[in-house]
């Protein structure tokens, strides 16, 4: 099947990155949020991300201006279903997108592929809500979506050949590489990082090291691009912590037990570089650990 529009719900960190890089393939996007000012400050940041592959010479000027004129916003979620491709971004909680999911069914057009970019939750229950259970795939970008070459595609129980393959097809257009993973909590990249994140928060919780150590330990003594702490506040301590918990009841296991002090940080509100505090506090020049 051919895919010219995508619409993209969410535009938070995820959704615009994911919207820069399939404008900059050439689809035609459509991006939604409940908050006008999420989607002005999304489009603002798409275009800074864009000038920024302009002055790297990685991307022309052309290519950057088609690109920009190929993003429309929407706060209308209905406004979607006119798209060939939808992909929910918004955030981790599975009844925020089952509520999403509900809403766009009556105004899909039937061939319309539903993709969800969760970092953890069943995509066989998210699909089995909606009328195309074969149609509907986990489509996992990486943050920061310009930058990283992955994208999982978990296909849930009664995914069809025809969208695994469509999709494989758009990964390829948008330059980057696919990695199947079965449809369990956390896939595999969660699966994997996210209990070493939270070891790194009971590491700080038990006082074996302060934020700094640990994670300058992890960057020099293992080669790590961010230490734990600096990329748990990158990705958003409420996600860290949502698939945490989806783990931990998933697969019943304790040794996916959240960290209470992260569960603490969420709490505050801290969320990490989006509320510009998290284990660090971004507020000033250059980040300050917080412990
Ligand atoms: C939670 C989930 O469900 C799944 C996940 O996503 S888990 C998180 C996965 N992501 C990671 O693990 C990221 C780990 N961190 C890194 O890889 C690196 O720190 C980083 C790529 C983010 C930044 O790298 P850096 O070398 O410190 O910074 P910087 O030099 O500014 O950027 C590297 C390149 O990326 C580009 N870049 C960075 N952010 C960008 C963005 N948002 N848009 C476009 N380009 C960007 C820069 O322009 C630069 O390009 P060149 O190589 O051409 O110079
Ligand atoms: N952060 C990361 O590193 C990664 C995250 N993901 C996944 O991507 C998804 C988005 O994460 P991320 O971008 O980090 O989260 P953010 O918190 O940055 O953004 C989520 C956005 O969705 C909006 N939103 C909430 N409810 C709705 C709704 N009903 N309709 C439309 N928009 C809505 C939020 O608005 P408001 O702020 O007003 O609530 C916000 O703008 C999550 O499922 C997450 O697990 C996947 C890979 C990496």
């Amino acid at each position: 099947m051919d895919i010219t529009s995508v619409g993209v719900v969410g535009a938070g960190q995820m959704g615009n990155g994911i919207a820069h890089v399939f404008a900059l393939s050439g689809y035609e996007v459509l991006l939604n949020d409940i908050s006008s000012e999420a989607l002005s400050g999304a489009v603002a940041l798409i275009d800074r991300n864009l000038q920024r592959q302009v002055s790297r010479e990685k991307i022309s000027q052309s290519d950057k201006d088609a690109a920009m004129a190929r993003i429309s916003t929407t706060t209308t979620l209905t406004d979607l279903g006119k798209c060939d491709l939808i992909i929910e971004a918004a955030t981790e909680r599975e009844t925020v997108k089952q509520a999403i999911f509900e809403d766009l069914l009556p105004h899909l057009q039937p061939h319309t592929i539903l993709t969800s970019n969760t970092s953890s939750i069943s995509i066989t229950r998210l699909a089995s809500r909606t009328d195309r259970p074969e149609r509907f795939m986990g489509f996992h970008f990486m943050n920061p979506v310009p930058v990283m070459q992955l994208v999982e595609l978990i296909r849930g129980i009664a995914t069809d050949d025809e969208t695994y393959q469509t999709l494989r097809k758009v990964v390829d257009r948008l330059g980057k590489t696919s990695a199947s993973a079965e449809d369990f909590p956390a896939f595999i990249v969660n699966r994997i990082l996210m209990p070493m994140i939270n070891e790194a928060v009971y590491t700080l919780y038990e006082g074996v090291g302060s934020v700094e150590s640990i994670d300058r330990s992890l960057k020099l003594g293992a080669n790590h691009p961010m230490g734990p702490l600096e990329l748990a506040d990158f990705i958003g301590l409420d996600t860290c912590l949502a698939i945490m918990n989806v783990l931990h009841d998933g697969l019943a296991d304790t040794k996916y037990r959240p960290c209470p002090l992260l569960v603490k940080y969420v709490e505050a509100g801290w969320l990490g570089r989006k509320t510009e505090r998290g284990f660090y506090d971004y507020r000033g020049e250059t980040p300050v650990p917080t412990r």
